[in-house]
């Protein structure tokens, strides 16, 4: 089924701290069904944008709806339509798998005669049901990543935001949680809204993404657009390179200790 609305419309969105512009006259629109990635270096303005987006930040200037409902006016309602997974951990290493996904399902008021399933069909769905009844604290990065998507999705979501999904895992887990991500497209016509600092990934998973760098949006298309624009041969990290004047690392495989640090260095809170 086609959806005729926008799934998210950011309409010349600003957002200051103090007098700094995290992110500066931000317009872009994700259309139903598609995953779209927010490319752009660290400080580039991607979280603020996200979490304007997600209703966690509230919207200074600008407009932003989620399929055509307007967070400022109504965030209860744009709420109940996402699932965000933020960058920082959102999994309680003490609890197991199915006691985290429980728990977002009490927090997202699942009904009650639903959420047993519910838990039990999110898990299975991110591969996590051999593992459900294990600490969260014994799981690899990869596998706490795919429990983070779990509890996102037990509300059953439209719109799955991620930040920065993949960073700090290893090349294996990436491609782990990009399969869980992109099974959810194809069988439930869930939209992806991603960040990420990894060029090759966007390229190989998103159909559209936007580059982004000091508050601002460069360019928007799909990767093989952006590509086909700088030049023969070019890679998704020389249109970025273009645009940020900067170049973008690369993570190892880390385990949930690891993972904490990582993600907490990441978000600026060290
Ligand atoms: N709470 C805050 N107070 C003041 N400035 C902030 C705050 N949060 C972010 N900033 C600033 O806003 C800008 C954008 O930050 P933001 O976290 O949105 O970038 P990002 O692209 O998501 O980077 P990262 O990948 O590191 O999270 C940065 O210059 C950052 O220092």
């Amino acid at each position: 089924m086609t959806e005729s609305v926008t799934a998210v419309e950011c309409v010349d969105l600003t957002y200051r701290f103090g007098e700094h512009r995290a992110v500066d006259g931000v317009s872009l629109a994700v259309r139903p069904g598609e995953v779209f990635g927010l490319l752009g270096p660290n400080g580039a303005g991607k979280t603020t944008a996200i979490r304007l987006i997600v209703t966690l930040l509230p919207v200074q200037q600008g407009a932003v709806r989620v399929f055509g409902v307007d967070v400022r006016r109504d965030p209860l309602r744009a709420r109940r339509m996402l699932g965000y997974v933020p960058q920082q951990l959102s999994a309680d290493p003490a609890l197991t798998g199915l006691e985290n996904v429980a728990l977002f399902a009490r927090l997202y008021d699942v009904p009650r005669r639903e959420r047993r399933r519910r838990v039990a069909e999110v898990l299975d769905k991110v591969g996590l049901a051999p593992h459900a009844g294990r600490l969260a604290a014994t799981y690899s990065g990869g596998m706490v990543r795919r429990l983070e998507l779990a509890q996102a999705l037990v509300n059953r979501p439209r719109l799955l935001v991620l930040d920065e999904p993949t960073i700090g895992l290893d090349p294996v887990a990436r491609d782990e949680v990009w399969d869980h991500i992109g099974g959810l497209v194809a069988t439930e016509g869930t939209t992806v809204l991603v960040t990420t600092h990894y060029m090759e990934e966007a390229d190989q998973h998103c159909d559209r993404v936007a580059l982004m760098h000091l508050g601002r949006l460069r360019a928007t298309g799909t990767p093989g657009e952006l590509r086909a624009a700088e030049g023969e041969g070019a890679t998704l990290e020389d249109v970025f390179r273009r645009w940020a004047g900067t170049h973008l690392g690369a993570e190892t495989g880390e385990d949930f200790r690891a993972i904490r640090s990582t993600r907490r260095a990441a978000s600026g809170r060290g």
